[in-house]
């Protein structure tokens, strides 16, 4: 019996690509935040459960992989892990100062002061802890920090975050952009 291969020659030029999808349960973290709308407009301070899911798309080697996705998934899980359970707050936003005092980080918003323990606070790099801000810092880490770019030759990955059931914000990179 013959195995039944097609033997004509692939064209070298034509690039396959094949797509990773990872939404594991233990991709989350739980934190507090508080959207902020305008200058004058906030919600209070409360929580959620984020759900996270990255896809990674790139070139799959000769023995058929893009790399082990055991690696890509413990470095999501990583990620998550350092946003689980503080407080997030946006360091870049243009309605919220934030001033710190001893043990204390005081957040400025609208003539009000809220105070925080610093010990609680994670002061994130976004304009807010919305989804598609939270999305966009998890993408920019997990290409910053090149961790998932040495695991395998990948053109471009997406990161969903959720803050609960139908609803989500995603950031894109794309090799070359
Ligand atoms: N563009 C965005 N808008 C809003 C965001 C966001 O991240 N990006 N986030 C919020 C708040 O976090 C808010 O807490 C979400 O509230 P809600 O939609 O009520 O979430 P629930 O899980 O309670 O969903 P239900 O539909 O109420 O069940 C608001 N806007």
């Amino acid at each position: 019996m013959t195995a039944s291969t097609t033997d004509e020659p692939r064209d070298p030029t034509t690039l396959e690509l094949t797509t990773i999808e990872l939404a594991k349960e233990s991709m989350k973290f739980s934190a507090g935040h508080f959207t902020i709308f305008s200058a004058d407009r906030r919600e209070r301070l409360h929580g959620h459960n984020f759900a996270v899911s990255v896809s990674l798309t790139g070139e799959p080697d000769d023995n058929g992989m893009m790399g082990d996705y055991g690696e890509f998934k413990r470095i999501v899980l990583d990620l998550c892990r350092d946003l689980d359970e503080w407080v997030l707050l946006p360091g870049r936003s243009p309605h919220l100062i934030l001033r710190e005092e001893g043990p204390y980080l005081f957040a400025e918003f609208d003539g009000h002061t809220i105070p925080f323990l610093r010990s609680d606070v994670q002061v994130l790099p976004v304009r807010n802890v919305t989804v598609e801000e939270l999305a966009r810092h998890l993408c920019s880490r997990l290409v910053d920090e090149g961790q998932v770019l040495q695991v395998a030759p990948i053109h471009g990955l997406t990161v969903k975050v959720s803050s609960g059931p139908g609803q989500l914000g995603s950031a894109s990179w794309q090799r070359g952009t």
